[in-house]
């Protein structure tokens, strides 16, 4: 075999990337910033994630740092507050500390600043960045609204909540900028340059590509030009390259800023802490960890899910209970005092309401359940008992359980059955239909594993 062959059959179906162009620009911004590539990076398309990160020449181990990125490439607080033509948009005047937005929807608004810098004069200094931005994302959000009508209550919750926050700060926008003229071009922000449509995509590039990073360890400006602004800490930043970081659930990865000794500068360091193998060759995709986080957040917060995710576990609500007993004629049958419920509410016990493909079912669901199902008695100091007491004393819950769970089967085939009618569907559609499919599959093993038996 030959040297080009063997590299070939060494990568794998790997191919390069539509925006290798801007990413070349950027290496050479990144290099003059003082990052230097010691872990020999490199972006490609992988059949599984898409767009991704792996080393061409480097192994990986446990401990091994992924990347070393100067503090001064990142979009932090920093870069806002040391923008002058930014910080000139914004009037502290007109800030009001009733209305104040989160860092995350002013990193986005930057965003939109630069690009327009970049749109009408060439002339933003993160133009390759900007260049390495995916076009769309597949979020629900960005579902169509036939698409939407197909999804559960829980992904339309969070979208619903995302959608308000959205318009909440681009009306909070309006009101701080949006009557102002562009130096460059003559146009009022808010009306003619940043449109809602703009601002929904800016917002959701931050909120896929952002990194966590504590931005008291950055130096900190001599004054603070957006502080009286922003509602909460602005422990983000935007990280140039290092966003080309895949998720996965089976790698440990942490991230600092770390003082360059004999410097006063500072850098951003990702370590891989532990993985699932003893090591990664070269070529293979390299992974983060985003946090232990369920395929619902990984859907609606990021716009993709994994296949037999770890940290998942499938969550229900008290209507999911309310709509299994209108359902059920045998549950229909039996009376309900209203006082259970009442008191389920005043504790909270709905929430963490969950099974766990490993753990079984958790223990405010088993709880719900037996209050419901299986307590007779509803004076509160009864209930109290029996919430706050010994769990060995709860009947067993499991015939309910398992109706629940056949019940949100059927209501999950319905959904898929309701994607699978319409003529075609959107990026996002897609992903949701996948990830409705996925929590099929791990309510049917759920339902394998703990149930059948049992039943
Ligand atoms: C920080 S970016 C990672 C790089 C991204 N793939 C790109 O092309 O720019 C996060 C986005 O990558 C995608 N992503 C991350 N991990 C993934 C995975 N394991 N499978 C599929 N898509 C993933 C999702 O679209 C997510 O919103």
């Amino acid at each position: 075999m030959g040297r080009t062959q063997r590299q070939r059959h060494r990568r794998g179906p790997q191919t390069t990337i539509d925006s290798s162009d801007s990413l070349h620009v950027l290496f050479g911004q990144l290099h003059a910033l003082g990052w230097r590539n010691h872990s020999q990076l490199s972006a490609l398309n992988f059949p599984q994630t898409g767009r991704g990160l792996c080393s061409k020449r480097t192994r990986f181990q446990a401990g091994d740092e992924l990347i070393r990125l100067p503090a001064s490439c990142l979009i932090s607080i920093a870069t806002l507050e040391s923008d002058a033509q930014f910080k000139a948009l914004f009037n502290t005047d007109l800030f009001d500390k009733d209305s104040r937005m989160s860092f995350q929807s002013l990193v986005a608004c930057y965003l939109m600043h630069q690009q327009h810098l970049h749109d009408t004069t060439q002339n933003s200094p993160w133009s390759a960045y900007l260049g390495t931005l995916p076009g769309s994302y597949t979020t629900p959000y960005f579902c169509a609204m036939s698409e939407l009508q197909c999804l559960p209550e829980s992904v339309l919750e969070r979208t619903v909540a995302q959608n308000r926050q959205i318009r909440d700060y681009y009306q909070l926008l309006k009101s701080l900028v949006g009557a102002q003229h562009c130096e460059c071009c003559g146009q009022r922000y808010c009306e003619d340059i940043w449109t809602l449509e703009e601002y929904r995509r800016a917002y959701f590039a931050v909120n896929t590509r952002s990194v966590y990073l504590n931005a008291h360890q950055l130096q900190p400006p001599a004054r603070s030009h957006f502080r009286a602004l922003l509602n909460g800490s602005a422990n983000l930043a935007l990280a140039p390259f290092l966003d080309l970081f895949n998720h996965s659930d089976s790698v440990r990865t942490t991230a600092e800023l770390q003082l360059v000794p004999g410097s006063k500068s500072q850098d951003y360091v990702l370590t891989l802490d532990a993985l699932s193998k003893p090591e990664l060759r070269p070529y293979e995709q390299l992974f983060i960890s985003y946090g232990a986080l369920p395929n619902l957040k990984l859907l609606t917060e990021y716009g993709f899910y994994l296949e037999r995710n770890a940290h998942d576990y499938f969550e229900f609500t008290l209507s999911d209970i309310e709509q299994l007993i209108a359902h059920n004629k045998q549950l229909a049958a039996q009376s309900y005092h209203r006082n259970i419920f009442k008191f389920i509410r005043e504790h909270n016990l709905m929430d963490q309401m969950f099974v766990h493909i490993q753990d079984g079912c958790s223990h405010n669901l088993r709880v719900v359940l037996h209050l419901i199902f299986k307590q007779q008695a509803h004076f509160p100091n009864v209930l109290n008992q029996i919430a706050f007491g010994d769990v060995d004393q709860f009947d067993n819950v499991q015939p309910e359980l398992s109706y629940l769970l056949a019940h949100k089967i059927k209501e999950y085939r319905g959904f898929v059955g309701a994607m699978e009618q319409l003529p075609q569907l959107t990026e996002s559609g897609t992903v949701a239909h996948g990830y409705l499919l996925e929590c099929l599959r791990y309510l049917h093993d759920f339902e394998a594993a703990h149930c059948e038996a049992n039943s």
